[in-house]
């Protein structure tokens, strides 16, 4: 109840000006700072939405509620993590909630959006954008994270050391910072553009979110080891593969697009990657007993998702919403395929899997069943200090925001072999038992070809800007063959299911 009480009472002070939301959280030197900052955040961006939902619930009259502890109560329930604390006013609130869930449902259908963020005003959803930190990452075969940082001190950037918080960080136009986690990452102010920097134009630094370098640095190859990066254009995270590589060993990196594939070669030319091999296939016929993947131990599996994450890609054009469930079915399905055909790589001991989506059903839900599918896998608990989890019971995963990790929204996995391995019998069994728990509800119903999104957060950094020629038309995995799938879909329905099953 405190951290609800709290919030409410620096809301209230907020929206009399007694104060800056940031100082008027830290003066409260409350416990859990962190969470009364998200929450209180949060809670403001949808405060007119919020209101809108108390006033026409009457939730005030009928609860004797004041209006900023109602706003933060209603925003955890509908919108946030749900009321985990909260004693009598949860109780409370609990008897209210569909009142409430439906006129959070009307207001979405009014407005003719799907998602909760498309409901703010476009200033809002413009300056959450706007206020994303430049991430800057150091590309280390051509140049050191030091000497970096000294040229930028140079050309009259004011170096602040290594940031010790980031959530809350706030940099003046010519100051940065490395970052928390990442040790090739520097931060700097969101008006920084760095698209005419020397450094960039000479490969010397990639423009990347910081979520998106997480991929290649919680998959760590050691320098000489054999790599896939199997959906790999534009390439961001092949060429950080091939400097955690040091550019020795090997890297394979399919894509399907042949675009993106000519584009992601030239990327990768101006940042001195020497050790792939870009191959334009798709990664569901690449054949794991092929001999030249015997040696593969480490894969990035960063398939083609909704980019629902991606803040600058929100789409807040209406959409038929059972078109849009649908959408995701798909899209969840093939992201499943690619996982499970991962996994199929003899020696693979560790794969990371990667979306910049934030809806379940592409990130936990397609985790949960490719670990029930594949039981000599488990998840590894991944950076204990990152300050936003998987969905529960994933919590060993990570996930990015604007609010708590100040990225695009963005999902990570690390799942790694077993040192013993789990019997054929044994796997069998539990797949039959699993199967249909989890499973059948990722299953399409129908295999229609789902718009898609190709880009990760740092496509907006370098394609569209730099480089023109770039295809930034979505593309679904399968486009090239959708005409053909539709009249083949009846018949295939019941042959998908199978194929699914016993992948
Ligand atoms: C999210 S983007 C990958 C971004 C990339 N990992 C990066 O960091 O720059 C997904 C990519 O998967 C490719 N793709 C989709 N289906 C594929 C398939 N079946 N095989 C290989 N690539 C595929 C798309 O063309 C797209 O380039």
């Amino acid at each position: 109840m405190a951290l609800y009480t709290k919030a409410a009472e620096i809301l209230e002070k907020s929206e009399k000006k007694q104060g800056a939301l940031k100082t008027l959280v830290y003066d409260s030197k409350f416990a859990k700072i962190k969470q009364l900052f998200a929450l209180v955040c949060e809670t403001q961006k949808f405060s007119s939405v919020l209101e809108e939902i108390i006033e026409s619930t009457k939730l005030l009259k009928q609860t004797k509620l004041k209006m900023p502890l109602a706003k933060v109560l209603v925003y955890d329930m509908l919108i946030g993590q749900g009321l985990k604390c909260g004693g009598t006013w949860k109780v409370m609130l609990m008897k209210h909630r569909s009142r409430l869930q439906a006129a959070l449902a009307r207001m979405k259908v009014k407005q003719k959006v799907h998602r909760n963020e498309d409901l703010l005003p476009v200033s809002v959803q413009q300056s959450a954008r706007d206020r994303l930190p430049r991430y800057v990452r150091v590309n280390t075969l051509k140049t050191s994270v030091n000497d970096a940082v000294d040229y930028l001190k140079r050309d009259g950037f004011c170096y602040q050391g290594q940031a010790s918080r980031l959530e809350d960080l706030t940099l003046r136009e010519k100051d940065f910072v490395k970052d928390l986690y990442l040790p090739e990452l520097l931060v700097f102010s969101p008006k920084m553009d760095f698209h005419d920097h020397f450094l960039y134009k000479a490969g010397h630094i990639i423009l990347q979110d910081k979520a998106s370098c997480l991929p290649a640095h919680l998959l760590s190859p050691p320098p000489g080891s054999h790599v896939i990066d199997a959906c790999a254009a534009p390439g961001n995270k092949t060429s950080h593969l091939a400097a955690i590589m040091e550019n020795k060993g090997k890297l394979f990196a399919f894509d399907l697009d042949a675009k993106r594939l000519s584009t992601m070669s030239t990327l990768l030319l101006r940042a001195g990657v020497l050790c792939h091999q870009l191959a334009n296939q798709d990664f569901l016929k690449v054949d794991p007993g092929n001999a030249q993947y015997k040696d593969v131990e480490y894969i990035l599996l960063d398939p083609s998702c909704s980019g629902s994450g991606m803040v600058c890609l929100r789409d807040n054009t209406s959409h038929d919403q059972s078109e849009d469930q649908a959408r995701l079915v798909s899209l969840a399905s093939f992201q499943l395929r690619c996982l499970n055909h991962a996994l199929r790589f003899p020696r693979l001991k560790r794969l990371v899997y990667s979306t910049c989506s934030i809806h379940s059903q592409e990130n936990e839900d397609v985790v949960t069943a490719c670990l029930q599918q594949n039981l000599n896998f488990r998840l590894v608990h991944l950076l204990p200090q990152w300050p936003e989890r998987g969905l529960e019971p994933l919590t060993q995963c990570l996930r990015a925001s604007t609010t708590k990790t100040r990225t695009h929204g963005f999902f990570v996995a690390l799942l790694e072999k077993h040192k013993k391995s789990v019997t054929m019998k044994q796997e069998q069994k539990l797949n039959e038992d699993c199967f249909s728990l989890v499973f059948s509800h990722i299953v399409p119903e129908d295999n229609d070809v789902p718009r898609v999104c190709n880009e990760t957060p740092e496509d907006s950094e370098t394609e569209d800007k730099q480089e023109p020629e770039a295809d930034l038309v979505a593309r679904g995995p399968t486009d090239s063959t959708a005409g053909k799938k539709k009249k083949r879909k009846r018949g295939k329905k019941k042959k998908n299911k199978t194929e699914a099953k016993t992948e």
